[in-house]
């Protein structure tokens, strides 16, 4: 039916206090988180506009990953789409970025997955590690979308997740226009 509402699960993934939860947090909420609280996991529901249509997403924020706790497979069932967060202040961030990666692609069995890289923190310029370019490029190898962002900075978050919509939808629809911009309501 043309007017039911799609159901998109999304998950918020990356290493330890990169802003997963200020980003999802900003986006949801709209407003900033300073304190630091590590999270076991937490769910979060907005309703999105894409090309007139609502979409229900649910936002699943992880705990943060590392070397030896990189997400297990209940994380790739049922799992439309991932936003791969690192942070420009942390190199090893990005490392721990790719094998996250690495490791959904081996659980799902699939060549690629509907994904959004996010360089977080950009709002901490003097303590920057990564070029903007450095995350650009590996998302081009990746064929997936990058972005930079800040978790204190509301528009930023609201990019992630129209850029997320839209590839979940491109994946789902390979023949649309892959040009539909997102309302959030
Ligand atoms: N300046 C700045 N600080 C940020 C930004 N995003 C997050 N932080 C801070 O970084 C710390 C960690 O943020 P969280 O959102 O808790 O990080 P997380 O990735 O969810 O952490 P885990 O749950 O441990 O994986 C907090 O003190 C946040 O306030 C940002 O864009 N800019």
């Amino acid at each position: 039916m043309a007017n039911q509402t799609k159901s998109r699960t999304i998950v918020v993934c990356g290493a330890p206090a990169v802003g997963k939860s200020s980003l999802t947090i900003q986006f949801v909420e709209n407003h900033f988180v300073d304190s630091y609280y590590p999270t076991i996991q937490s769910a979060y529901n907005k309703v999105i506009r894409f090309r007139g249509q609502e979409i229900a997403a649910e936002i699943i924020d992880t705990a943060g990953q590392d070397e030896h706790s990189i997400l297990s497979s209940t994380h790739t069932v049922g799992i439309h789409g991932y936003v791969l967060v690192y942070s420009i202040t942390s190199r090893q961030s990005l490392e721990l970025a790719k094998l996250i990666r690495e490791k959904i692609l081996n659980f799902t069995g699939a060549e690629a997955v509907p994904m959004v890289l996010v360089g977080n923190k950009t709002d901490l310029h003097m303590q920057r590690q990564l070029t903007p370019e450095e995350g650009r490029d590996l998302a081009a190898e990746w064929g997936c979308s990058w972005i930079e962002a800040s978790a204190k900075l509301h528009e930023t978050t609201t990019r992630i997740f129209d850029l997320m919509i839209a590839e979940i939808e491109k994946s789902i629809n390979p023949d649309g226009d892959g040009q539909g911009q997102c309302n959030f309501l």
